[in-house]
C-alpha cells in the first residue's frame, strides 16, 4: 500500500540503490563493552532481505547500543556486520550511510527549515555535483538539485508529507515531525532503513499512521527495516522478524508468535530482580513488557500454584 495515492511504481525509482537488490544484513557475534560492563555479549542475527526486523528486550538489554553498531556510531569491540559482500564492521556514520544504512534517531525533532529542506539533506549523500558547482548555480548542478528536489516531492507525498512540502516544520505537529524524519532517510535510497523507536511520544493516531507507512515503506519500496521500539503491540503486528536482547544477550529469535511463547522472554520481561523483602518474586512485568505474552505466564503461575 501506499499511504496517499502515489503508485508503488512512482516510489520505487531510481536512485542510487534501487537497481540493486536488498543484500542480507548480517550480525555475527558482536561484543561492545562500556569500561567494565559488556553492553553487547557476541550477539548475531540476520536481517531478510525486504524483512521488517524487530530489536526488543527490557530497559538497558543493548537495543541502542546494538543500534549504534549498525550505524558505524559506535565500534563493535569483537564481531563482525556485513550489508551482503561488504563489510560494514568499524566504518564511520558516513561511510555506512553511502553503503545503503539510513537511520532515524530517538530523540530528534526537527525544528529547522521546511520540510522540502530536511528531505534535500537527506539526498546530500546522493549528490554529485560539488559544492562549489551548486553554490555557483551552474547548469548541471541546477539540474541535479531539481531531480533531487522532484525525487524529495515523491517521497513526502508517499508518506502523506505532500501537503507540507514547503511548510516550516516547526509549525508541523510532533508526529508529523517524526514522519518527515523517516522521509528525510528514505530520501537517501537506503538498502536498510534504521528506525529508532519511531512512535515514542505519539498518540495513538500518529502511531497507527506512522505503523502504516512503515508497513507501506517494506510493501511498496522492498528495503529492510531494523526497528527498535518499546510498542510491543506495534511490533507484534509490524515484525516480520524479532530478536530479543536482555543483558546485552540474545536469547530469543523468530516470528511474533514464536517470541510470544519463549519461556526466555517471558522471563525477561517479568524481571527475575522483582523481589520483595521476604524473597517472593514479585509479580507483574517490567517497563515495556510485551503486551502478549501476558496470557501463557498466567497458565504457567496457575500450574506453578497448583504443584
Ligand atoms: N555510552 C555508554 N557508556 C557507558 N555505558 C553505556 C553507554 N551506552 C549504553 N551503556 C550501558 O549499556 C547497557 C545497554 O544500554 P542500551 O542503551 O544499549 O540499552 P537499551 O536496550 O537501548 O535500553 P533502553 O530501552 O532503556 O533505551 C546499559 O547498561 C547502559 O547503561
Amino acid at each position: 500500500m501506499t499511504t496517499s495515492g502515489v503508485s508503488a511504481a512512482q516510489v520505487q525509482d531510481p536512485a542510487a540503490h534501487a537497481d540493486e537488490a536488498v543484500p542480507e544484513l548480517v550480525v555475527r557475534a558482536v561484543t561492545v563493552r562500556f569500561a567494565g560492563l559488556v553492553a553487547l555479549d557476541a550477539v548475531s542475527f540476520t536481517v531478510s532481505p525486504g524483512s521488517i526486523h524487530a530489536v526488543i528486550g527490557p530497559n538497558g538489554a543493548g537495543k541502542s547500543t546494538c543500534f549504534n553498531v549498525l550505524s558505524g556510531v559506535y565500534r563493535a569491540d569483537r564481531g563482525t556486520v556485513h550489508l551482503g559482500d561488504q563489510e560494514l564492521t568499524g566504518l564511520r556514520p558516513d561511510r555506512v550511510a553511502r553503503l545503503g544504512m539510513a537511520r532515524t534517531f530517538q530523540n530528534i525533532v526537527l525544528t529547522q527549515g521546511t520540510v522540502a529542506d530536511n528531505l534535500m539533506l537527506g539526498r546530500h549523500v546522493l549528490t554529485r555535483s560539488g559544492f562549489a558547482s551548486t553554490a555557483l548555480s551552474l547548469p548541471g548542478a541546477r539540474r541535479e538539485q531539481r531531480r533531487h528536489r522532484e525525487r524529495a516531492r515523491e517521497i513526502a507525498e508517499f508518506l502523506d508529507l505532500g501537503p507540507v512540502f514547503d511548510a516550516p516544520v516547526m509549525l508541523l505537529p510532533y508526529g508529523v515531525r517524526k514522519r518527515v524524519e523517516m522521509a528525510r532517510a528514505l530520501c537517501m535510497e537506503p538498502k536498510v532503513l534504521l528506525l529508532d523507536e519511531p512512535v515514542a511520544g505519539m498518540n495513538g493516531g500518529e502511531r497507527k499512521r506512522t505503523a502504516e507507512a512503515i508497513a507501506a515503506v517494506r510493501d511498496s519500496l522492498g528495503i529492510s527495516i531494523v526497528i527498535v521500539e518499546h510498542d510491543m503491540g506495534l511490533i507484534m503486528r509490524l515484525a516480520d522478524e524479532v530478536t530479543v536482547l536482555d543483558f546485552g544477550r540474545r536469547i530469543a529469535g523468530g516470528t511474533p508468535d514464536q517470541i510470544r511463547q519463549d519461556p526466555a522472554v517471558i522471563r525477561a520481561y517479568l524481571g527475575t530482580g522483582n523481589e520483595d523483602e521476604d524473597g517472593d518474586e514479585a509479580p507483574g512485568p517490567v517497563a515495556g513488557a510485551p503486551a502478549q505474552p501476558a496470557p501463557p505466564v498466567q497458565v504457567q503461575r496457575e500450574n506453578e500454584e497448583r504443584q
